[in-house]
């Protein structure tokens, strides 16, 4: 874990009191992310089905491995389309925040849906379906579909956390599948851990750990290795990134940099540069979502409305009137479920025993055991899709669209 002196007086002065019982309280912290009581000012009105998004905010990126016909070069695609989608995923709150914060914990079934639009008509419009499948633990499934290019990345998220010499390290459970649709090509994605630095500071900010993997159904493994800022040297957000042929020493592509920053593509052999990649200067494309008055009830940014507006008014006492409500709302569902012996429907995804993809792609690594832990794997339901998509047509329920502007 690292240290800096600028990060001395980060917590905003009338907050200095409630930082030093959030401590004391995380110290005995029990893995639950949701469960942890943070001080106000390190609350985000953002709901954790938000996050789905960070995967294509470039869409250009996203649907670029589509238009490669050679099986090598899409690979490599892929691996760099999965390295831009770290700033996103992990800095971006701290960027525009000013720190990690951390998100409204979601209820069952909640929605967030939006499009990334292409007035150039060379991308297609991309479409994201992220929903919240289990509340106990907390679990997000999320699809996103390109239609013009056959681009499908499906995938869910979990957080198993614990709390050891002054920092919150958390697994993610898990994983990721791209598909393309033109060569029938799959991806599996494995997801990084990380944790949670400066914390001692008020100023907590996220750094990944270890590695993560990319395999190929056509045979291709990236690795990311992770490292961060040490005591004496390192810079934050550092990876080295390798593509190799499964069962291949030889290296056929590295990507090195900091993926809050950027990144530098090389051919193996020769070390000759191919490419660079500038994190900070690559626009994302902003998601376009329904306005609120126009969305279904369970999409988040209506359901948690008035949560919201007092989180950035700073109004506590709302704040936790309006969560309690959906909190009981939730309760008073969950015990009718019960006594009428159903379980809620999820709207778009659901829990298989063994999804074929995952099961072929992920023998190459560790991670099968690990997802045996996750009872079950949350796949996207294409036929559940399909009768939503279908029922919004004959009902005409046309959604005028918005610019998503929040934070
Ligand atoms: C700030 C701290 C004191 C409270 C703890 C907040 C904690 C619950 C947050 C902090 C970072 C969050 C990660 C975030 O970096 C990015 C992602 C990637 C996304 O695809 C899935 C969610 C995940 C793992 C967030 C989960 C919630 C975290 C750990």
């Amino acid at each position: 874990m690292s240290s800096s002196k600028e990060e001395d007086g980060a917590v905003p002065a009338a907050a200095k009191g409630s930082w030093a019982p959030f401590l004391k309280s995380i110290a005995s912290f029990n893995g639950d992310l949701a469960s942890l009581t943070a001080p106000p000012f390190i609350l985000s009105s953002t709901s954790l089905t938000e996050y789905s998004g960070y995967w294509a905010e470039h869409p250009e990126i996203f649907v670029a491995p589509a238009q490669e016909k050679d099986p090598q070069k899409r690979a490599l695609l892929v691996l760099k389309w999965f390295l831009t989608t770290l700033k996103q995923q992990y800095s971006s709150r701290n960027e525009k925040l000013g720190s990690e914060k951390k998100p409204l914990n979601p209820f069952l079934g909640e929605l967030f849906l939006g499009k990334w639009k292409d007035p150039t008509g060379k991308i297609g419009e991309t479409q994201l379906i992220s929903e919240q499948v289990s509340h106990h633990p907390p679990v997000t499934a999320y699809a996103i579909l390109n239609e013009k290019h056959g681009v499908k990345l499906e995938g869910y998220n979990g957080q198993k956390a614990s709390f050891s010499r002054g920092t919150i390290s958390v697994r993610q459970v898990g994983h990721a599948k791209y598909h393309l649709k033109e060569f029938d090509e799959d991806y599996l994605i494995t997801l990084p851990s990380l944790h949670i630095e400066g914390i001692v500071y008020g100023a907590p900010y996220v750094e990944l750990n270890k590695s993560s993997t990319i395999i190929s159904s056509t045979g291709y493994v990236a690795q990311i290795d992770y490292s961060g800022k040490g005591w004496i040297t390192g810079k934050k957000n550092t990876f080295c990134a390798t593509l190799k042929k499964e069962g291949s020493k030889d290296i056929l592509y590295t990507i090195d940099g900091q993926w809050s920053d950027g990144f530098v593509i090389k051919e193996g052999k020769t070390k000759k540069e191919l490419e660079t990649y500038n994190a900070k200067t690559t626009e994302i494309t902003p998601l376009y979502i329904a306005p609120i008055e126009e969305q279904d009830p369970l999409e988040s940014r209506r359901a948690w409305a008035k949560v919201q507006e007092s989180i950035n008014t700073g109004d506590l006492e709302t704040t936790g009137t309006e969560k309690s409500k959906i909190e009981n709302e939730q309760r008073e569902l969950r015990k009718k479920e019960k006594e009428e012996g159903r379980e809620w429907e999820r709207r778009y995804f659901t829990r298989v025993m063994d999804d074929p993809v995952f099961t072929r792609l992920a023998e190459s690594c560790e991670i099968v055991a690990e997802e045996g832990k996750t009872d079950g794997i949350w796949v996207f339901d294409e036929k559940k899709f399909a009768q939503v998509v279908e029922k919004a047509r004959t009902g005409g329920e046309a959604k005028a669209e918005v610019v998503n502007t929040a934070a």
